[in-house]
């Protein structure tokens, strides 16, 4: 199927340095799964699958099934519902001009309407395959992000440490999908997400200074157009995400070896890359590399750390 005729023809930009894929795009389905925020919304899938991998002693396959359905669900409708919110302050932006909303190809009632059924089954499918405790914690992190996060990206650029709270929920909810409580490992690997986010961040809020401008968004990087003030907070969330990392060694959770060193090993390249990215007189390709690194970092060593603990309980 080809795409709708539109008065809002797509309109080529600069974009995005790995979102688009115009292949997926070539049909309405694919406007609709890049409503979703697929990449960012898979990688949050794994970190909820991790929380309920690391808490499932008895390994309950329809619990482990709705958190993997549930959770994409949730976090597709959350994807989609910040785009209806942002779709006028998207279309001034070269980044996001061309998604579905501003470029005009999906209307924005459906894509309310979208994102309330995705959120609507995602809740049902956690609170009924797993726990209500699982359902209300995938609603907190839909409302902090929705209600709290996205106005706040306007006013303060405190938004940042804000947006990291439902950006760290996903393995809460894995944990409480499991065991219907909330665990201090759980809480670990909620720290490991919130304190992964702030370089995450800081570096592509430095490569897209100016849209962000152009956006009226208030970033630290517009606060402190040096981007001193978003290299310092790098390297404070880096240095703490080592620091957190390593926490469950000391309390049994997990092994030194493998999960403990890679850890550091990969924290502190993380860190290190902080570091350049701060103190570099031309930040933009320190910049990039701190990207692409953070969205390396935690498929990594989220992929060791369920292996070490998988083998220790
Ligand atoms: C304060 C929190 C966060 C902010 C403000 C943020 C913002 C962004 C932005 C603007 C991009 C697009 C970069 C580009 O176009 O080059 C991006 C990419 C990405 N983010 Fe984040 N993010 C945050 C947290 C997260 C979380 C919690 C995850 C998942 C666990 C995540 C996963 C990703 C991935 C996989 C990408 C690359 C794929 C893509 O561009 O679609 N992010 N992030
Ligand atoms: C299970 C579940 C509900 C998962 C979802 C977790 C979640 C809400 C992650 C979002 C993290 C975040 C603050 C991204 C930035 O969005 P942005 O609005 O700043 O990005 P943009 O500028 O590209 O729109």
């Amino acid at each position: 199927m080809s795409l709708p005729s539109t008065n809002h023809p797509r309109v080529a930009t600069s974009g995005s340095h790995i979102a688009s894929n115009d292949d997926a795009r070539s049909s309405v389905l694919g406007e609709y799964w890049e409503l979703t925020k697929p990449r960012l919304s898979m990688l949050s899938v794994i970190t909820a699958v991790v929380g309920y991998l690391a808490a499932d002693p008895n390994k309950n396959l329809l619990a482990l099934a709705s958190v993997l359905i549930g959770t994409s669900f949730a976090a597709g409708a959350a994807g989609a519902l910040n785009q209806y919110l942002e779709r006028e302050v998207d279309k001034r932006m070269a980044r996001t001009r061309n998604r579905p909303l501003p470029a005009g190809v999906i209307s924005p009632e459906r894509a309310l309407l979208f994102g309330m059924t995705l959120a609507f089954l995602g809740t049902l499918i956690l609170w009924f395959g797993a726990n209500p405790l699982s359902a209300a914690l995938v609603l907190v992190t839909l409302f902090s992000y929705l209600l709290v996060y996205t106005p706040l990206k306007q006013i303060t650029s405190w938004n940042t440490i804000i947006g990291a709270v439902p950006g760290a929920l996903p393995p809460l909810v894995g944990w409480a999908a499991a065991r219907d409580s909330l665990g201090a490992l759980g809480w670990v690997l909620f720290g490991i997400l919130f304190c992964w986010q702030i370089p995450h961040f800081m570096a592509i809020a430095w490569t897209y200074r100016k849209d962000y401008a152009d956006g009226g968004f208030v970033m630290a990087t517009k606060t402190d157009p040096s981007g001193r003030s978003a290299g310092y907070q790098s390297i404070a969330f880096a240095a703490l995400l080592v620091a957190i990392s390593v926490v469950p060694c000391f309390y049994g959770y997990n092994n030194w070896l493998p999960y403990g060193i890679v850890a550091v090993i990969t924290g502190g390249w993380y860190l290190w890359l902080s570091i350049r990215f701060t103190f570099a007189e031309k930040k933009e390709k320190p910049a990039r590399k701190l990207f692409f690194a953070s969205i390396s970092y935690l498929p990594l060593v989220l992929a060791v750390f369920v292996v070490d603990r998988l083998f220790l309980i």
